[in-house]
């Protein structure tokens, strides 16, 4: 109590004291830990979860198991395409597939293992970049150190390495290769290094490099990477395609009820799992983006001491979620995009989420008189939006009917409306808008 009050004080005299901010840290670290976690791993986007917590993916693993069954024969797997949207499923199958794989290869005494590389979190992505990554990676597994620098040696020197560590220390390996359509390389070359890269892959054992029995599971989104393969890894590289389908609200259901562990007895209350679901299923069936949602709700539990996850914290971390999404897309626009953009908003706010063209620029050329600002053409105005329209925050499309003025585009949002101007609205460049006046002059002309 009384350290409260002392450092209460020493904010009040030092402003940004340590003194007082020791305290506030010391409060929280000795005071009990309230929680409504209890396996907070269970709900953690990297955690490969049992078999008996996969919901409704029994093809798809039996699909994998097929192929890596090969491996404790002592034969070289498939190689697999594993292909649907985000978020569902592919990642988990594959490695809770491989997993058990290697524990069953180990009882035989095969030394089995896979290493898994994303090349979308590269910071280049050339093939001299990926090689590199893939040693470090496979070098990890094996525990030896990876010793080649990133720059200075060879891309065949890369390969060289790689190869001896692979070589020396398993006797079947997998490369789980995710988003590999990311590794597009330079751009003067004519083959995309990631056919390159399969090509090399594919080719490792006929050319001796290995006796190890390699194979690939390629993890994407975008299937029609193959178009674009080399025609000599075209010919070499077949692999057995598995989709996976985007989840419905129902399922998510079912996926989030077997992670209900995560947290303690009594602390979910009835509704939460089943709202979650519904804002994943809107979210384009993504099981992470729910994961996380349900986590993000019991962190905002946490953090008001309260001991009950409720609809009100999943509705309150949706609409941050939400927010974070806008505003990575608005914050980069330059002004003119926002001020078309916000007529837009606007005008939808007032019309159910649509906007006609035309009162869309009507209210755009009120906001720009009102903050001082230079008027475009229409043309311009409505190329503005549609750039929006690219990052998914609406849709547009030409249409004659619903409007007086002939052919014009509907603007139609897909993204929360209040969310848009909210965003929009914390650029002080809008300060002088009175957003209620374009509101109400909107409202009247459509
Ligand atoms: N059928 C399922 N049952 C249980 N959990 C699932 C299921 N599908 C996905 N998940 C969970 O959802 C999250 C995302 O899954 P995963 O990483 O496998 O997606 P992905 O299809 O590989 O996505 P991306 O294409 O973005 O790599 C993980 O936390 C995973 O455990």
């Amino acid at each position: 109590m009384d350290n409260s009050s002392e450092s209460s004080h020493a904010q009040e005299d030092d402003t940004g004291s340590t003194e007082a901010d020791s305290s506030v840290v010391d409060n929280i670290l000795d005071g009990d830990a309230k929680t409504v976690f209890k396996n907070k791993d269970l709900i953690d986007p990297n955690t490969i979860v049992d078999q008996d917590r996969i919901y409704g993916r029994d093809e798809q693993l039996a699909a994998e198991a097929r192929a890596f069954r090969d491996t404790l024969d002592g034969e070289r797997p498939p190689d697999l395409l594993l292909y649907g949207p985000s978020g569902t499923g592919k990642t988990l199958t594959v490695k809770a597939v491989a997993n058990k794989v290697k524990e069953r290869a180990k009882q035989k005494g095969i030394n089995f293992d896979f290493v898994a590389v994303n090349f979308k979190t590269m910071e280049s992505h050339t093939l001299d970049r990926a090689v590199w990554k893939l040693g470090y990676q496979t070098a990890q597994k094996a525990g030896v150190v990876w010793d080649i620098p990133r720059k200075g040696v060879s891309t065949d020197a890369k390969y060289v390495r790689l190869y001896e560590i692979v070589d020396q220390h398993f006797d079947s390996l997998v490369f789980i290769l995710d988003e590999i359509d990311a590794l597009t390389g330079n751009k003067r070359e004519d083959e995309p290094a990631y056919s390159r890269l399969l090509y090399s892959l594919s080719r490792a054992m006929a050319e001796q490099h290995v006796d190890t029995l390699i194979s690939t599971v390629i993890v994407t989104n975008y299937p029609k990477f193959r178009e674009n393969l080399g025609s000599r890894t075209d010919s070499s590289y077949n692999p057995n395609g598995v989709h996976f389908s985007d989840y419905d609200a129902n399922e998510l259901v079912e996926i989030l009820d077997r992670r209900r562990d995560a947290f303690k007895e009594d602390s979910l209350s009835d509704g939460v799992i089943e709202l979650v679901a519904a804002y994943g299923a809107q979210n384009e069936g993504d099981a992470r983006r729910a994961i996380d949602l349900l986590r993000d709700a019991g962190e905002i539990a946490n953090r008001n001491g309260d001991t009950e996850v409720r609809e009100e914290h999943v509705q309150a971390a949706n609409d941050s979620v939400v927010k974070n999404r806008v505003l990575e897309i608005v914050g980069g626009m330059s002004l003119q995009k926002k001020l078309a953009l916000y007529a837009a908003a606007l005008v939808a706010d007032v019309n159910e989420g649509t906007a006609p063209s035309p009162v869309v620029y009507r209210a755009y050329k009120r906001i720009c008189k009102m903050s001082d600002r230079e008027i475009y053409t229409q043309e311009t105005v409505n190329s503005h939006i549609n750039k929006a329209a690219t990052y998914g925050v609406l849709e547009s499309e030409r249409t004659s009917s619903g409007y007086k003025s002939g052919v014009h585009l509907l603007f139609q949002f897909n993204e929360p409306v209040e969310a848009v101007l909210e965003t929009i609205e914390e650029d002080s460049s809008f300060d002088e808008i009175q957003p209620d006046d374009v509101r109400s002059m909107a409202a009247k002309r459509i």
